[in-house]
């Protein structure tokens, strides 16, 4: 049987009824089809002690569907970490795609990376160590960018995922899909404030304010999902 999830990935994961749903939707359809590789990365990612950040494999799972349908190949992580989604990415697209990967802090990402290369993907990978926003803002500079990308992921600064929306609106394709992480912080957002753990409630109203916009944004159809922390799919329609 796979090591317990809690184990590998932080506690409390997902936002289902109860640890044994999750655990068993990890064990019968996630775990035994995660790719080795991926495997390997959660694995040494396990004992970091910010591994709760790294995305969840049933959310990973999604987005490996999400960059197939899309027939990802030019794209776009705000946000790497180990490189957790960044490898399920690399792993995805095609030989000749390209993954623009934007972190402030090439650090964790240095732990993945001896994974990636065993992969043989990291030739498809432009790691770019800095903030997020001045880069998107510095692509859009080209405008051989504009409308080129097929597929984004966000799981960074939860401030800033409304900037990180207008620039990606202009650098995806229409029809392409942007991902959003953590859009339901860990339920939060459905709670009487009062409850809410003092230390959640910033990124709660950052979420909610965010899930709103989206809602009322004509320019993309979206799907509010329950997988992980919640994620948001936006395609973009024009
Ligand atoms: C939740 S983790 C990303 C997890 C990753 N997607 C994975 O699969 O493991 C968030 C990352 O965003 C980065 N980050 C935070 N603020 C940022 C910013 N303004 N620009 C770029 N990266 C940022 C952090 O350094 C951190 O590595
Ligand atoms: O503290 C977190 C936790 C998560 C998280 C929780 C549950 C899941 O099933 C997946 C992820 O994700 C985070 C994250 O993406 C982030 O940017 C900061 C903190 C956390």
């Amino acid at each position: 049987m796979e090591q317990n999830t809690k184990m590998v990935s932080g506690p409390s994961k997902g936002l289902l009824q109860s640890e044994d749903l999750y655990q068993y939707i990890q064990e019968t359809s996630v775990f035994p089809r995660e790719p080795e590789f991926l495997k390997e990365l959660r694995h040494v990612t396990a004992s970091h002690p910010r591994a709760m950040m790294a995305t969840s494999p049933d959310a990973g799972q999604m987005m490996v569907m999400l960059l197939n349908l899309v027939n990802a190949k030019k794209t776009i992580e705000v946000g790497v970490f180990t490189g957790y989604s960044l490898l399920l990415t690399a792993l995805t697209i095609p030989e000749d795609g390209k993954i623009i990967a934007i972190d402030v802090n090439r650090e964790p990402f240095e732990i993945g990376l001896p994974v990636i290369k065993k992969a043989g993907v990291a030739d498809k990978i432009d790691f770019i160590e800095s903030e997020a926003l001045p880069v998107l803002d510095q692509l859009l500079q080209n405008h051989g960018n504009e409308g080129s990308f097929d597929f984004a992921f966000v799981d960074a600064d939860k401030v800033n995922y409304w900037n990180y929306h207008e620039r990606l609106m202009k650098l995806l394709k229409v029809g392409g899909v942007a991902v959003y992480d953590n859009t339901l912080w860990g339920g939060s957002v459905a709670m009487p404030e009062a409850l809410v753990p003092e230390s959640m409630k910033p990124g709660r109203q950052l979420t909610i304010e965010l899930n709103k916009l989206l809602a009322a944004d004509q320019r993309v159809q979206i799907s509010h999902v329950s997988l992980g922390d919640g994620i948001t799919i936006c395609r973009r329609l024009y």
